[in-house]
C-alpha cells in the first residue's frame, strides 16, 4: 500500500521567521528549508511508489513502462501550475529525474545511442530519459538500429535531421534496411557547438569533428580558423577524445564534451546558424499511443511515372492533413540500373489510430508501391542541449 503523504500539515506559517518578532535569522531560515525538505522527500518516496504501483499494472496489462505521452504531459503540467520563482528549466529537470528514477524501481532501461559519451545523441538521451537508465554509447548509427533490432537495448536514439544541415542520411537508410522498428517519440535538441582544445587558439591546426557538426559551423571556421585541416570522425564526442589525445589539434563538441574529455572552450556557440536545431527519434519495437498531439512519420515509394508522387500527396490535401516534411532518398529498392528509385520520408499531423488519417493512408496507400508507418508519436518541444 502507498504510504499516505507525511501530514496534512500545512506549511507552517506560526513558525515561520517572518512571524516572530525577532528578524529571522540565518538559522532560522535553514531549519525552514530543513522542515520543508523532510516533507518533499515523504511526498517524493510517495510519489514513486504510486508510480512502482502503476508499473506493476502495466505489467499485467502487458504495457511498457515507459510514456513518452504521459512524460511529457507531467512536465508540462508542472512548469504551467509553477508561479515561480524556480526557473522553468529548474523544474524540467527535476521532474525528468524523478520519472527517471521511478522508472529505475521497476526495471533499469538500456537505451543506445552513438558515442562514446557527450556526443549530442547521448545529450538528447539524457534529456528524454534522465540519467537513472543504461546508456549504452556505440560505434554507428547502424549500431543503434541493430541493437535495438537484437533486444539488446529497450530504445535506441537516432538524429533525423537537422535545421541547418538537413537529412542524416545515416539514420533514413537504415529505416530502408529495418522498417519494422518504430519511431516511438522525438527530440529536438537545440545544439550549441564548442571549440575545444588542450592547446591555444594561435596553435590550431586540424579540427576534429562529424561531418554534419563542420558543416553546421562552416562559416565560422572558414573566417576564423581558414588554415586548419578539417578531419571528419565518428561523432563530436569521439572528435574531443582526438583532441584530449593531439597536441595542436581542436574538435567541435558540447560543452559537455569538453569538460568530461578536460578540455579548454576556446569559442563557444561557434554554429553558423543560431536555430541550429538536431531533431532525434527513439526508436523502438513499438508505436507510442494516441496523444491528440501526435505526429506520423512514413516512408514510401511511388510509381516511377509522371505525377506519380502527387497523386499519392495531394490525398493529404483533399483529406486536410497537414504534411510538415518530405525527403527524397534515392535507394536501391526496387531499382535497376536503367532505372533509379526513390523512397519518400515524410511527416504529417495526427496519430496513424486517427480516424481521417487512417482513411487517408488507405487511400495514400493504392498510390504507392510502397508505404510503411515508421511511427506515430507525440510531437516534441524543443530541449536546450
Ligand atoms: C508512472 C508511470 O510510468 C512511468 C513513470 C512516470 C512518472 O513517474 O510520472 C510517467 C510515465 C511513465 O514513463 C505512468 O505511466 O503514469
Amino acid at each position: 500500500m502507498p504510504r499516505k503523504p507525511s501530514s496534512d500539515r500545512k506549511p507552517s506559517t506560526a513558525s515561520s521567521p517572518a512571524d516572530t518578532k525577532r528578524a529571522p535569522t540565518l538559522a532560522s531560515f535553514r531549519s525552514e528549508i530543513d522542515r520543508i525538505d523532510k516533507e518533499l522527500i515523504t511526498l517524493l518516496n510517495h510519489r514513486a511508489e504510486i508510480a512502482l504501483q502503476i508499473g506493476q499494472l502495466k505489467q499485467k496489462q502487458g504495457l511498457e513502462v515507459w510514456s513518452a505521452a504521459r512524460e511529457d504531459e507531467v512536465i508540462a503540467r508542472a512548469l504551467a501550475t509553477s508561479r515561480g520563482p524556480l526557473p522553468a528549466e529548474t523544474l524540467r529537470l527535476i521532474f525528468r529525474e524523478l520519472m527517471s528514477g521511478s522508472r529505475s524501481l521497476q526495471r533499469t532501461m538500456r537505451i543506445a545511442c552513438l558515442g562514446p559519451k557527450y556526443s549530442y545523441s547521448h545529450l538528447a538521451a539524457v534529456a528524454k530519459f534522465g540519467e537513472a537508465v543504461e546508456h549504452v554509447p556505440v560505434g554507428s548509427i547502424a549500431a543503434v538500429f541493430e541493437e535495438v533490432n537484437r533486444r539488446h537495448v529497450q530504445f535506441g536514439i537516432v538524429p533525423l535531421e537537422n535545421s541547418t544541415d538537413g537529412r542524416i542520411a545515416d539514420t533514413l537508410d537504415m529505416f530502408v534496411r529495418l522498417p519494422g522498428l518504430k519511431i516511438r517519440a522525438e527530440i529536438r535538441l537545440r545544439v550549441h557547438h564548442c571549440l575545444l582544445s588542450r592547446s591555444e587558439w594561435g596553435q590550431v591546426q586540424r579540427i576534429y569533428s562529424k561531418s554534419q557538426a563542420l558543416s553546421q559551423c562552416r562559416h565560422w571556421i572558414g573566417k576564423n580558423l581558414p588554415e586548419a585541416r578539417l578531419i571528419d570522425v565518428v561523432s563530436t564526442a569521439a572528435a574531443a577524445e582526438h583532441a584530449q589525445r593531439e597536441e595542436f589539434s581542436a574538435a567541435v563538441a558540447s560543452q559537455a564534451a569538453g569538460v568530461s574529455y578536460g578540455l579548454k572552450v576556446l569559442a563557444a556557440n561557434i554554429e553558423d546558424q543560431p536555430h541550429n536545431i538536431t531533431r532525434f527519434a527513439v526508436i523502438s519495437e513499438r508505436s507510442e499511443e494516441r496523444t491528440g498531439r501526435d505526429k506520423t512519420t512514413l516512408m514510401l515509394r511511388v510509381p516511377n511515372q509522371p505525377g506519380g508522387l502527387v497523386e499519392a500527396i495531394s490525398l493529404f490535401k483533399k483529406n486536410g492533413i497537414n504534411m510538415t516534411w518530405i525527403e527524397s532518398f534515392p535507394t536501391s529498392d526496387g531499382a535497376s540500373d536503367s532505372d533509379p528509385n526513390y523512397l519518400f520520408f515524410l511527416d504529417i499531423d495526427g496519430h496513424a489510430d486517427d480516424e481521417p488519417v487512417k482513411k487517408t493512408l488507405d487511400l495514400v496507400r493504392k498510390k504507392c508501391e510502397r508505404l510503411e508507418i515508421l511511427g506515430s508519436y507525440p510531437r516534441g518541444e524543443c530541449i536546450e542541449s
